[in-house]
């Protein structure tokens, strides 16, 4: 086989924290230009029955993971009945986990037997860990850059976008690729997405909601996450791993962009937060105060369909009439404090006019309000008063800022803004930031990338393999 490479993207959870893990409710997550990427290759085992699965994450150290996957008895359609014994390194519960999946999905629907040895190599790119003491090396073509860490993989402190699930989605779609694609048709994305959530949440020992996964198959979308029974029967047994698979899921993965000239921003903050222990105290209050949180929950999820409906009139009002999409545009990056101030002075001829942006910038504003409400009433500290003066502080600080969240489950893990620019920026945005704020918080060199899981070209990671 030719070695071929795949990466998908990061996430940041704008809208839907929280709301996201119940299917009734919608979330909006946007893919990032920080992804994760696999170059692989494989070639005829002497033993038919046997593969030998090396997988190779060469920025950490004992990064390399070596795995016996053997197929000599009848049932092997099961989550763990495929004899995967692990031969080197340390254990790493996702990669596992995906070779267990890919395999029993294959054994238990007969589409191609073992015996071809794999090797696969991991990248991800800088953003997805801090850079303290990291060396940078790029591929000999000059277009990519990977940061080396001296530790391993679980030492080295995470910046939040979502590494576990960009690893098993590319492991998966490498996997697939090897042991499942017959002659030139490709695999359904949806058959990749199923199998990854499986393998996921197998290693986490948890069901998820899944949205980090299915922004890492199909970019940037609006999100309603499949029934968690789904994968519960996988992982008890009651269900093969190719049955579930290959059933229509019924879960939401809408693309909505970003509209042009909304450029995300993230920062990544001095601390950091247990996102589980988060979850549990949410979900305790919901339990414990019904009324109260159906309250709450109902004013969130209206203010997060908001955000997501602004952003679709957006992208819409762009492709009809690009010179007030422009105009409109030009008038809002270049106000600050749009936090406070972005009503005044409107009369109801602009409020018709920029009837979108205004969506969009009230919707943020209930959002951040509704997930102080729950701060308050769960004790869990989603939108905490630190950030909330930083997110202040920011957006009166950056021009064009229309808004900023605490994406995902909150708390001091990252802050995320929507900017609107000028016509001709392109590059980096410079952010004019005093420096107490700057302090307080590193700005991660990403924007949105709104494609999910792609094929890469193998030259970009050559003199690195
Ligand atoms: N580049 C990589 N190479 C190997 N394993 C990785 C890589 N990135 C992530 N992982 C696996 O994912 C784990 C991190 O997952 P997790 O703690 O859920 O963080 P995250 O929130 O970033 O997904 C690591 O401990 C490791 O097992
Ligand atoms: C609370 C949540 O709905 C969102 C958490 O989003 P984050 O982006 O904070 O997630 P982690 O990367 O796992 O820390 C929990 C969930 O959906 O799993």
């Amino acid at each position: 086989m030719v070695l071929q490479a795949f990466s998908a993207p990061g996430k940041a959870l704008l809208a839907g924290g929280y709301l996201v893990l119940d299917p009734e409710y919608n979330s909006y997550v946007t893919a990032l230009s920080s992804r994760m990427h696999c170059v692989f290759d494989s070639h005829p085992s002497e033993n038919e029955l046997k593969s030998i699965v090396s997988i190779l994450s060469p920025q950490f150290a004992y990064g390399k993971w070596v795995y016996e996957v053997g197929s000599n008895s009848d049932s092997k359609d099961r989550i763990d009945s495929v004899d995967v014994h692990q031969i080197e390194g340390p254990s790493n519960p996702f990669v596992e986990s995906v070779i267990r999946v890919i395999t029993a999905y294959v054994g238990g629907s007969d589409i191609q037997k073992f015996g071809d040895d794999i090797l696969i190599t991991i990248f991800l790119d800088p953003e997805y860990h801090t850079r303290d003491g990291a060396q940078a090396q790029t591929s000999s073509n000059g277009k990519r850059q990977f940061l080396y860490h001296q530790e391993d993989i679980t030492s080295v402190p995470k910046t939040g976008l979502g590494s576990s699930a960009g690893l098993v989605t590319v492991l998966t779609a490498a996997l697939a690729q090897i042991y499942i694609k017959k002659s030139d048709i490709d695999i359904p994305l949806d058959l990749i997405h199923n199998l990854a959530q499986i393998a996921h949440c197998y290693a986490q020992g948890k069901i998820g909601s899944g949205f980090d996964v299915a922004a890492a198959v199909y970019g940037s979308i609006k999100y309603r996450r499949f029934d968690p029974e789904l994968i519960a029967d996988v992982i008890d047994g009651a269900k093969s791993v190719a049955e579930t698979a290959n059933r229509e899921w019924n879960f939401g993965h809408q693309v909505v962009l970003l509209p042009p000239r909304v450029r995300l921003v993230m920062g990544d903050i001095k601390g950091g937060s247990n996102t589980p222990k988060l979850v549990s105290l949410v979900l305790n209050w919901k339990n414990s105060k019904p009324s109260e949180s159906d309250v709450v929950y109902e004013k969130l999820n209206n203010a997060n369909e908001l955000l997501i409906a602004s952003l679709q009139a957006l992208n819409a009002l762009h492709e009809e009439n690009p010179e007030l999409y422009d105009e409109m545009m030009d008038y809002f990056s270049q106000l600050t404090q749009l936090q406070t101030h972005w009503y005044l002075g409107f009369n109801d001829n602009l409020k018709e006019r920029y009837l979108a942006m205004l969506g969009l910038i009230s919707a943020i504003r209930s959002i951040r309000s509704q997930m102080r409400t729950m701060t308050r009433l769960s004790a869990a500290s989603i939108e905490p008063i630190p950030q909330t003066f930083l997110l202040n502080q920011l957006a009166a600080q950056v021009p064009g800022c229309i808004g900023g969240v605490v994406p995902g489950a909150g708390g001091y893990d990252a802050v995320a803004l929507l900017v609107v620019t000028s016509k001709e920026a392109s590059g980096p945005l410079a952010l004019p930031l005093e420096p107490e704020v700057e302090h307080r918080v590193s700005m991660l060199q990403l924007r949105e990338e709104a494609q999910g899981l792609k094929p890469e070209d193998v030259k970009n990671y050559t003199g690195l393999l």
